[in-house]
Parts: C-alpha cells; sequence; structure tokens
C-alpha cells in the first residue's frame, strides 16, 4: 500500500538494523540492548542513505582540496562539485539559480543571516515582524532579539484551538508598518501547513517581505519558492536525508544582491585594500572562509536520493503514516494529540498520554526500542499557550513503515497502563 518499495530504501539505511534500548519484557528498568530500533525522530534528523555516504567518502578519498577555483586540478574538481551543489539545490526548490542558494551551517543559521543583514539594516522603531505563535525557536527568538536591538514591534499570528493559524488575525497583524513576515511552513510541534502563498500575498500587498521557514516542508512535500512567492526561504539538509553542517537560505536575487555580508574574510572578497574591500559575486558573498565542503556534495547527493524517490509520493507515504498514527493514538483513549486532524498534517504526531510525563514515557517507548522526541521540540512559548511542559512527539520518514506506528502505539498503550 505504499506509494514506493520502502524495502528497497530500508536496505540503504544499515543504521535500521541496529538494535537499542531496554528489555520490552521490563520497562523502566533499562536493562537489555537487543531491542530491533524503531526511528520515529525524524523531524529531529533523518538518517543517512548509503549513496549519500558514499558520495562524501569518495570526495574525501578522491578529491578533497579547497574550492573557489584553485589552479591545480583536485581544486577545480572540489570548485566543481561543491559549486554545482548549489544548482541541485536551486533546482530542486525552483529558485532561477546558484545566485539565490546559500549554504549554511543549517536553518537556523539561515534565519540569523538574514536578521542580522537585512533586519538590522533595515528595521527600525515603528517598524513591525510578524511571526505566529508555532515558531520554531531558530525564528521566533532570532527576531524576538532583532524587534529588541532595533526598536521592530514582533507581533504573533495566533493559533486556533485546532492548531491551525488564525488568518483574520494574520490579516489584522500584517499591516503597512509591517517589513517582514516569518513562518513556519509545516510546524514541527502541530504538524500544521501553513498557507504560505496566502500570508505571502497579505506581506506583499503590504510590501513586506516573506522569509517561509521549510526545516520540515522542503523533506517532506514539494516546495516551489515561485508557487509560494517567498521572497527567503530556509531548510536543513540533515532533515533531508543529508548530512549536518549544511542548510541553505533561499534568497530573491535581486535581495540578496541589495544586502550587505554579515561575515567576512576569504572567499567573499574581490578586492581587498587596507581602507576597503569588495564583495564576491552571489551567493559566494554569503559563504565566508572554507565551507563545508563534503557537506554541500552530500546536500546534492541526497536531493538526488529523495528525488529519485519522488518529493509527492514521500509526502503521501507520510500522509499515510501520521493519519494511521493519528487514529490508532486516539483509539487508544488518555491520549491528547496535539494539531488539526490527521489527514491535514504534516508526517507527525506530537502527543501526551493522560498522567504520565512526556520524558517518562519516552524512555520507556525506548525500552521497547522506539525512539521519538520528548519536550518542546523548540516551541517553548506554544507549548505555554497549549498548557502543557512538553509533548512526545512521532515523526515520520521514509524508511518507516505502518508496522513501526503499530509497534509505537503498542509502546504508548503498556507505558499508560504501567503508569495508571
Ligand atoms: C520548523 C523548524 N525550524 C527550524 C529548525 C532548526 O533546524 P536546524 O536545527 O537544522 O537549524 C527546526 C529543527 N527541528 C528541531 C530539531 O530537533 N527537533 C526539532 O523539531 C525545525 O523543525
Amino acid at each position: 500500500q505504499y506509494p514506493f518499495d520502502v524495502e528497497a530504501i530500508r536496505d540503504d539505511f544499515p543504521i535500521l538494523q541496529r538494535s537499542v534500548g531496554g528489555d520490552p519484557e521490563t520497562p523502566g528498568e533499562g536493562d537489555g540492548d537487543d531491542t530491533p530500533l524503531v526511528y520515529l525522530d525524524n523531524a529531529a534528523t533523518t538518517h543517512t542513505p548509503e549513496p549519500v555516504v558514499e558520495a562524501m567518502s569518495d570526495y574525501y578519498r578522491g578529491y578533497n582540496s579547497n574550492v573557489h577555483r584553485g589552479i591545480h586540478q583536485l581544486s577545480q574538481e572540489a570548485s566543481v562539485a561543491y559549486e554545482e551543489a548549489h544548482d541541485t539545490v536551486a533546482e530542486f526548490i525552483g529558485a532561477s539559480g546558484r545566485e539565490e542558494i546559500v549554504f549554511t551551517k543549517n536553518t537556523t543559521e539561515a534565519m540569523n543571516l538574514v536578521a542580522y543583514a537585512w533586519g538590522l539594516e533595515e528595521l527600525g522603531p515603528g517598524d513591525n515582524v510578524v511571526l505566529t505563535e508555532m515558531e520554531h525557536h531558530a525564528s521566533l527568538v532570532t527576531w524576538q532579539q532583532i524587534g529588541k536591538r532595533t526598536g521592530a514591534d514582533v507581533r504573533f499570528i495566533e493559533v486556533t484551538e485546532e492548531g491551525t493559524l488564525d488568518m483574520a488575525d494574520a490579516a489584522a497583524k500584517i499591516d503597512d508598518d509591517t517589513e517582514m513576515v516569518s513562518v513556519v511552513h509545516v510546524s514541527n510541534t502541530l504538524g500544521t501547513v501553513n498557507p504560505i502563498r496566502e500570508l505571502a500575498d497579505l506581506a506583499h500587498d503590504h510590501d513586506s517581505l516573506i522569509f517561509a521557514d521549510a526545516a520540515q516542508s522542503v523533506p517532506n512535500r514539494p516546495v516551489d519558492v515561485d508557487d509560494l512567492d517567498v521572497d527567503f526561504l530556509a531548510f536543513s539538509g540533515h532533515k533531508t536525508a543529508g548530512p549536518t553542517g549544511i542548510g541553505v537560505l533561499y534568497g530573491r536575487e535581486a535581495i540578496l544582491d541589495s544586502m550587505q555580508p554579515y561575515l567576512y574574510g576569504g572567499d567573499m572578497i574581490r578586492k581587498v585594500t587596507f581602507e576597503d574591500s569588495t564583495w564576491e559575486d552571489l551567493p559566494w558573498k554569503f559563504e565566508a572562509g572554507t565551507p563545508s565542503i563534503a557537506e554541500g556534495i552530500g546536500l546534492a547527493a541526497a536531493i538526488d536520493y529523495v528525488e529519485e524517490i519522488g518529493v509527492d509520493r514521500i509526502e503521501a507515504h507520510e500522509r499515510l503514516l501520521a493519519e494511521y498514527a493519528y487514529d490508532e493514538l486516539e483509539a487508544l483513549g488518555g491520549v491528547e494529540i496535539y494539531g488539526p486532524a490527521g489527514d491535514e498534517r504534516g508526517g507527525l504526531v506530537a502527543f501526551n498520554v493522560d498522567g504520565v510525563h512526556a520524558h517518562d514515557l519516552s524512555s520507556i517507548l525506548n525500552d521497547f526500542g522506539v525512539a521519538i522526541r520528548a519536550g518542546d521540540h523548540c516551541t517553548q512559548p506554544l507549548h505555554d499557550k497549549m498548557g502543557v511542559a512538553a509533548s512526545v512527539r512521532a515523526s515520520f520518514y521514509i524508511y518507516n513503515t505502518v508496522e513501526e506506528v503499530d509497534a509505537l502505539v503498542d509502546a504508548v498503550e503498556q507505558a499508560r497502563d504501567l503508569f495508571a
């Protein structure tokens, strides 16, 4: 019933053969270590398939070198691979070319690049930045602090009881003093898929820019920056079957061209004198120093890998698992699930079990081999609004199966009864 051959995909991830956790016969004791891994923490990070590991190893074994046109052949090979990785990303998200693709360390750094290089320059008293109450700390804390430093007001579009955005509130808060709307595309806590295009139209009607935090959307569903009509977009390699240490900032070329860099040094300059310096072309102007070369090559290999499967099929697979998990957990009783109904969400389900603290639940689940996330998922203000200190979150990817959802639900049921 899957949109692609999940078993064949699983063969590309040796880590999935791991045994972990404690002994399900004595949950909570933490003994034993031969329970098969059920990895359901993909919103935190996804695993890395063999073709990606090979691509990075091939680089280190065969053409490791510093980039940006050293004269010798190794450097030219490394430069071409690293620069063409930008073209692969541009094509993947529908950008016009490598000029609009800046490699960063992760989504967090991409957001900070815009906050510092654009926000500190463009924002001042009387201006406002509009976020949502479901933002990840990567954008919420960043714009909150930039607001304090510039005097700009930071506003939050309200989240409804159902975990969706109050669009009437959005229309009220985005006004002619709004300079930036920064919105998570798919919430890493609620699974909510936000109407980015509608918000972009609202922002642009008021001459504001819009930034889409796509950390949970680019890896899991088709994303096209023109369809969304966003001015900036960010995502991370490690959530896209790629390595850690590489993220992407997409920016409209004209806007990136108008921005000053905020990290200075080698590679990002064209001419330096004692008095002043000029900058390299896009995107290199924003990539100071020796970049994460192997990681950029690994990201391109990861994008090739997910494109081979088909990102639309990945979306369908995750929806199938999320809907099944939502229905099965709800049927257990004593489980509170956060966010919209199962068929209107991204591939994740955050929940709590009555009478069981999220951290206790996740450690019991680990005894059953089930790896999920417990905590605030870097959305503390949202958890405050939901009235809970923490939640547990199961999140799905290309190698997960219905049987693994059954293992999750069974472990949750046993944990619930253990604490009853
Ligand atoms: C919506 C969203 N935005 C930004 C980030 C930051 O990404 P980087 O850590 O790659 O900069 C994350 C990471 N997701 C967190 C990480 O662990 N668990 C989560 O849900 C995220 O889910």
